[in-house]
């Protein structure tokens, strides 16, 4: 590429960057002249907080877009042209062209989709390489009837992100998205769209992009409902967490579904035949039948001691009152208060007419009533001894007994879900009566002393708990809602204020991207956030709250859910507004989806629509070759992602004996470090080995991270498969492949998952015979180091296979 098109380039960017200076700092004015407004009193306040959360949520998306500001360019056949990056830039002329257009925006879409069959008005599409400021190099494609159709699109950009060192933290793709991933990044927003795809094609990168992309499109609603991320593991989160602000979002929760319990931290381990049970669609049975076995009638009714006296209902009465209690079709805690309320009534026209009885002398000489009747609480049978009046007092007298309210208590408890699941767990004669469906042997699994920590297969079924029991939170519910709408009207004025003032002179062209005050709040919002106090973002909101509805859900890694995790996801987007990606052939945990049709079809019958990704963009040829080999011994029609390059290094096998592997492995472990430079090096081994093999490696790698919370901060870790679960490397030391591969019935599913997270090299160390699926491996020694690290070179191209 010439110098001239290079200093072409760079004078265009400096300019965008100016312009992205004043835009920050005048926003940075904005912003302290509005905290700088005195002013005292509610309105007032609502108004200042508008601005300030406006200009804030303005300076924030300025910043992240600091590095690799523009990317791309394209030239139109009708002789227009258009930069591409990752913010709208409006021209410094109100009404001209945009300076720079929002890659999420229609118009940079030929960018990422057009070809020379397809060049959708475009003549030639340029890749533009920044350091910081300065512009290092472009690459063109031209399109049309003389090139440019490759598979690929941007090849050499495409390349050159794909063969650089991984940092231990995901980066954005915005600037070499392909056409495939595109498609399911600007996929519509409704319904669930469901994304097939094997390791490495870009599935977690295609689900974040979408996210931004979604928030960009209908930001008003999803930054006040908020974009749930569910991801398998928080390691997995970490290494993620990043790409969102990358892009300029925060309106996101990124979770995993052990994390979707507010006020529940489950951090307890336990075997994984436990974890399946509890995955189980019958344990929604399950929690409901022990919910109902807490309202419960003793054999004699209930009898309590109220001052000196003896007071009883008899048992079908008491039955009575449990049957219109469960009648009214509200949860175990709302429905209680009017348990309560019948069978004190009940209690006080029993006691009333025993008063009466024993005043009008109409006892029978043994003692006991005449045989008239039984008495039908309801009716009005309070003799007319009594008034109303009189016997509301007894009703008040025995609702406030500590003896009456014993006994109720006993019939039908208030409960929270953590003690109804502790209390069942605990005790194998609950578990029989409300598991009949569960062999005594998985019963015994779900058994716990205790005060045990809750575990991640623990949250769905508290959570399911939770639905059932509900709070009686009426009184509290009917003062919130009234003071909310008091708070929304408020909200509004002040929105409407701020609105009418704005300066509109960021919103010019169709392309211009700064956001307004009502981009980003909305009445409710505001109103919410102006509670006493609360000036919590919307995530940080929704992450408090059990009950919160999200707008959109985007589930990573979700082959891995179980039949109850899909249950509280529902819960938490009532509005099916979902995207879930994943690889049935990834599933790893037993209590896992078999199909997509199988894990959805309670929730959304066939109502979802599927995309797939088929090309690998992790793995070179050399690493998925061994894969396949994997795949195709799991006996899945799938076929293996088509891989973009390779790399002319050989993965390799090496078998040690048992007593010599902790050494032998350090030994490894500490070469490969060397051979991944700046790169990143995950030793894979056997979850039971982790503790013992982590030891070994940490003491030949100074530094190594090991052990249950790795953080991805250091050039070498040690996890189990379940760790590396979506995670990747520049290399990977693959442990003990045959007891990965026997360790569960998902065992060859592991051994997929960890032999597929190596951008570069891979080797497997193994003690016993090596499984045959690993046939393509080379023996240690002839894998062919040529190059070593930096050895990005050659690729294989994406048509040749
Ligand atoms: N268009 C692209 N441009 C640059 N890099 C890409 C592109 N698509 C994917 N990648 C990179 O490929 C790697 C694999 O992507 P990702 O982790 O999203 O795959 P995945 O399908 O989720 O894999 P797995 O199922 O194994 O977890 C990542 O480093 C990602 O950044």
């Amino acid at each position: 590429m010439s110098r001239q098109e290079i200093e072409g380039e760079q004078r265009y960017v400096a300019r965008l960057y100016r312009r992205l200076d004043e835009l920050r700092e005048r926003e940075a004015g904005r912003l302290e002249t509005a905290l700088s407004q005195a002013g005292t009193g509610h309105q007032a306040l609502l108004e200042r907080d508008v601005a300030a959360a406006r200009h804030r949520a303005g300076i924030s998306r300025l910043d992240s877009a600091e590095n690799g500001l523009c990317f791309g360019r394209l030239d139109l056949l009708d002789g227009g042209r258009r930069y591409v990056g990752r913010l709208g830039i409006p021209g410094e002329d109100a009404d001209g062209e945009p300076l720079l257009i929002d890659w999420r925006a229609p118009a940079a879409r030929p960018f990422y989709t057009a070809t020379g069959i397809s060049p959708q008005g475009v003549r030639r599409r340029r890749h533009i390489r920044t350091s910081g400021r300065t512009v290092t190099g472009v690459q063109d494609e031209l399109l049309g009837p003389d090139g440019g159709d490759g598979a690929l699109v941007g090849e050499a950009a495409l390349l050159a992100a794909l063969s650089a060192d991984r940092t231990g933290r995901m980066g954005d793709i915005v600037e070499t998205v392909q056409a495939e991933q595109d498609r399911v990044i600007r996929s519509p927003h409704a319904g669930v769209l469901v994304v097939q795809g094997g390791p490495g094609t870009g599935k977690t990168a295609v689900a974040l992009h979408r996210a931004a992309y979604l928030l960009y499109t209908h930001r008003e609603r999803l930054a006040r409902s908020v974009v749930l991320v569910v991801g398998p593991s928080p390691v997995f989160l970490r290494y993620v967490g990043e790409v969102l602000p990358s892009l300029g979002e925060t309106s996101v929760l990124l979770s995993t579904v052990g994390e979707l319990y507010p006020g529940v931290t489950a951090g307890g381990e336990e075997p994984p035949g436990t974890a399946e049970v509890k995955g189980r669609a019958v344990m929604a049975e399950v929690v409901a039948a022990a919910v109902r076995d807490r309202q419960h009638v003793p054999e004699g009714g209930l009898e309590a001691v109220h001052g000196r006296e003896t007071v009883r209902l008899g048992r079908a009465e008491c039955l009575r009152a449990l049957e219109r209690a469960r009648a009214t079709g509200l949860p175990h805690n709302r429905a209680r208060p009017v348990f309560v309320r019948l069978v004190v009534d009940a209690l006080a026209r029993r006691v009333a007419e025993e008063l009466t009885e024993s005043v009008l002398g109409v006892l029978g000489d043994d003692g006991e009533p005449f045989a008239e009747p039984a008495p039908v609480p309801g009716e009005d049978l309070d003799a007319e001894l009594l008034g109303e009046e009189e016997i509301e007092g007894i009703r008040r007298e025995l609702a406030a007994d500590a003896g009456v309210r014993a006994a109720v208590d006993a019939m039908w408890p208030s409960l929270t879900p953590q003690r109804l699941l502790a209390d069942l767990y605990a005790s194998p004669g609950r578990l029989a009566s409300a598991a009949p469906r569960l062999a005594p042997a998985e019963r015994a699994l779900l058994e716990r002393a205790p005060g045990s920590r809750w575990t991640p297969a623990d949250v769905p079924l508290l959570d399911e708990a939770a639905e059932l029991l509900g709070e009686d939170d009426r009184a509290a519910r009917a003062a919130a809602e009234a003071e909310r709408r008091e708070r929304t009207a408020l909200a509004q004025e002040a929105l409407d204020t701020a609105h009418g003032s704005r300066s509109t002179d960021l919103e010019a062209g169709e392309e211009a991207e700064m956001l307004t005050a009502h981009d980003l709040l909305d009445a409710g919002l505001l109103a919410e956030r102006h509670e006493e106090g609360d000036h919590r973002t919307p995530a940080e909101r929704a992450a408090a709250d059990r009950t919160w509805a999200f707008g959109h859900v985007v589930v990573d890694e979700a082959q891995e859910l179980s039949a109850m995790d899909w249950r509280l996801l529902m819960r938490r987007c009532p509005g099916r507004s979902m995207t879930l990606v994943g690889d049935v052939d990834q599933a790893g945990a037993r209590s896992g989806a078999a199909s997509w049709g199988e894990a959805l079809a309670p929730h959304v019958g066939d109502r979802w629509r599927l995309e797939r990704l088929e090309v690998n963009y992790r793995t070179p040829a050399e690493i998925a070759e061994v894969a396949a080999g994997v795949l195709a011994a799991l006996g899945t029609a799938a076929e293996p992602p088509r891989p973009v390059r390779s790399t002319g290094v050989r993965p390799w096998h090496l078998r040690v004996s048992p007593e010599e592997l902790p050494c032998r492995l350090g030994e490894l472990a500490a070469k490969e470090a060397v051979a991944v430079g700046e790169g990143r090096l995950a030793v894979i081994v056997p979850g039971a080995r982790l503790a013992e093999l982590g030891r070994a490696v940490a003491a030949a790698v100074p530094g190594a991270e090991t052990g249950r919370d790795v953080r991805l901060e250091g050039t070498v870790a040690v996890l189990d498969v379940a760790r590396a679960k979506g995670l990747e490397f520049d290399s990977v030391l693959l442990v003990g492949p045959e007891e990965i591969a026997a360790a569960s019935p998902r065992g060859l599913n592991d051994l997929y998952v960890a032999l597929t997270r190596a951008t570069r090299r891979l080797g497997v160390v193994h003690t016993g015979e090596l499984p045959g699926a690993l046939a393509r491996l080379v023996p240690y020694g002839e894998h062919g180091e040529c190059g070593g690290h930096g050895e990005h070179g050659e690729h294989g191209g994406h048509g040749e296979r």
